[in-house]
């Protein structure tokens, strides 16, 4: 498609220049009576209008088709990059997101980079080749061309001007975006209606923008005074060309054809430097894309993880060693100092307030984020140095925060194990072992049915989901962290205890195998007791660890909490 275009451009260019040679003729033999001159200059140029016009058409479609191609697989490996980082830290840095932003909004221009690079080459050289055509009729017009040096300065300026704008405004617009976003998606639509503040955050977001776009609309007002000046420049020496051609012309040194043509000619100019300056204005725009692209790619290479195999087998367990952790962009540290033991084959309970920092934890212990200070080690090696995908494939478990996939059941389940998804049985065993049988069996077509609304599938309650998310994260053979974070707050107490039993009797079993380590997170002290260890978190700290025992006859805060909780069942 590039080569096809480029040669159709060429074509063009000198398409053009027929056009306006074509014209010439036609006024010198309509000049000298001559009809045979007549009919040829018309069939000349109604075959240069016709060709130009249907050229112009598959080259536009052509370019069009190039764009698309190329924007497309740039997104998809815009997308690779991203999925490789080890971590998900970058998704929660502003740096990150205004560049993933601009690079999203700025890949046409990549993708059109062959075009507009062409554009200029062919816009230059038809101006190269009427500015030949001019010097044959008098040298002196080819000085024409001095005018448009400060027509082309003007122009880069004024590029300059708007890319300076938008990359100051990147940031806004994706908050505009974002803001705007929460009336289009389900679950924060809700949270506005609901609340009643369409309106404002609907101001909120208005706001933004027009912020966003003062600031832009104020450089290209800056970059339209500098154009204007340019093209006054340009045009003074169209008219002093145009002067030239009328004192030839009175002097006989010039014929109406040849004044025909400086007119076309030079008129065609503006045009063609128009036309260079675009591409080379696109062009530039694709570099400056492509920083970002570099960037991207760089950050990429530098946050890609270590490149060890995940072990067989956990022997030593895995350990925290001094951790320290700040989300990114927070001063204030999450977690602090944590020394914790996580043995082979154990079974761990994290408990503490809301905001203690018990998923934070969990959540380090996947690899989401790397600490700030101290190391994870699994069997003695740097977490940092095992490969993150191959980490990731030794995990499983329910998070919190779990996700709600529309698609098909088997595989809203059968994708925590993407080795296993079209195995039906292992699906079915995973939906088993959550308890999610009765969810799946009442649905109209069982594990063939399409779940959510947005595809015309089955709606599920929000405990449904959650059941559906713990088979998902049942998919998982010999896992060497199998975690637990209160995916069951839509449970109750009874049903949530029966859930972590069988869970953790299952677990324990596959820990005999890989010696995994299973952790727990919950509330309800009833469920955490299931657990070898429990670690006491509060405000990023550990302040006390044992078993449930160890812990009662503490007295501390675990046996006054769970005394709590144990009135209140009673
Ligand atoms: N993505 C994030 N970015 C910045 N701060 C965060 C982020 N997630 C959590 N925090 C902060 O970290 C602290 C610990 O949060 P975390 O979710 O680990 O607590 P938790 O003990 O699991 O609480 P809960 O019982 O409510 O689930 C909180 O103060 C919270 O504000």
């Amino acid at each position: 498609m590039a080569v096809l275009s480029t040669v159709l451009t060429v074509l063009l260019s000198t398409v053009a220049a027929g056009s306006a040679l074509s014209q010439r003729w036609l006024v010198d033999a309509v000049g000298l009576h001559r009809t045979t001159g007549i009919v040829a200059a018309v069939a000349l140029g109604v075959a240069a209008h016709t060709l130009s016009s249907t050229l112009e058409r598959v080259a536009d479609a052509l370019r069009n088709e190039l764009v698309l191609t190329t924007d497309q697989a740039l997104m998809q490996e815009v997308i690779g990059i991203t999925a490789g980082i080890g971590t998900v830290e970058h998704m929660e840095r502003p740096d990150y997101l205004n560049r993933l932003a601009l690079l999203r909004g700025g890949a046409w221009a990549i993708a059109g980079s062959w075009t507009s690079a062409l554009a200029t080459v062919a816009n230059t050289f038809s101006l190269l080749l009427s500015l030949w055509l001019l010097a044959a009729v008098h040298p002196a017009l080819t000085l024409l061309v001095v005018a448009t040096v400060p027509t082309l300065l003007a122009a880069s300026r004024a590029r300059q001007l708007a890319v300076a704008a938008r990359d100051r405004v990147g940031e806004a617009v994706r908050r505009e975006t974002a803001l705007h976003d929460m009336f289009l998606q389900p679950e924060p639509a809700k949270e506005v209606w609901i609340s009643g503040n369409g309106a404002q955050l609907d101001r909120l977001a208005r706001a933004e923008w027009r912020r966003a776009r003062s600031v832009e609309a104020s450089a290209q007002l800056r970059g339209l005074v500098w154009q204007t000046a340019g093209w006054a420049c340009y045009v003074a020496g169209l008219a002093a060309a145009l002067w030239i051609g009328a004192t030839l012309a009175r002097h006989g040194r010039a014929t109406p054809g040849d004044v025909m043509l400086i007119i076309t000619l030079a008129s065609m100019l503006g045009t063609q430097i128009a036309g260079a300056v675009g591409g080379l204005d696109n062009f530039a725009e694709a570099g400056r894309i492509t920083e970002h692209y570099l960037w991207l790619q760089d950050y990429a290479t530098a946050r890609a993880g270590g490149i060890q195999p995940a072990p067989e087998r956990l022997t030593t367990g895995i350990r925290l060693h001094g951790i320290t952790f700040r989300y990114p962009g927070s001063a204030t540290p999450v977690l602090q100092n944590i020394d914790l033991d996580l043995p082979a084959g154990s079974t761990v309970g994290l408990v503490g307030v809301n905001g203690a920092g018990k998923s934070t934890l969990v959540k380090l212990l996947c690899g989401f984020y790397h600490p700030d200070e101290g190391q994870i080690t699994v069997n003695g090696t740097d977490l940092r140095d095992i490969d993150p995908a191959a980490w990731a494939s030794r995990c499983s478990g329910t998070l919190q925060d779990f996700a709600k996939l529309q698609l098909l059941v088997r595989e809203t389940v059968g994708i925590g194990d993407l080795n296993r998804l079209d195995d039906p049985a292992a699906v079915q065993s995973a939906i088993d072992a959550a308890g999610a049988h009765s969810v799946v069996a009442a649905l109209p077509n069982g594990r063939d049915t399409q779940l959510g609304p947005v595809f015309n599938g089955a709606e599920l309650s929000h405990g449904q989901w959650q059941k559906l998310a713990l088979a998902r994260g049942r998919m998982r053979q010999r896992p060497l962290l199998m975690v637990l974070d209160e995916p069951t707050a839509a449970l109750d107490p009874q049903a949530e205890h029966e859930l972590f039993q069988t869970f953790t009797a299952q677990a324990r079993r596959a820990a005999t195998e890989t010696g995994a380590v299973i952790v727990l997170v919950s509330h309800r002290f009833s469920t955490v007791n299931l657990a070898d260890h429990i670690v006491v978190l509060d405000d990023g700290t550990i302040t006390e660890r044992g078993t449930h025992q160890q812990l009662m006859d503490l007295g501390g805060h675990y046996a006054r909490l769970y005394a709590t909780q144990a009135d209140a069942y009673r």
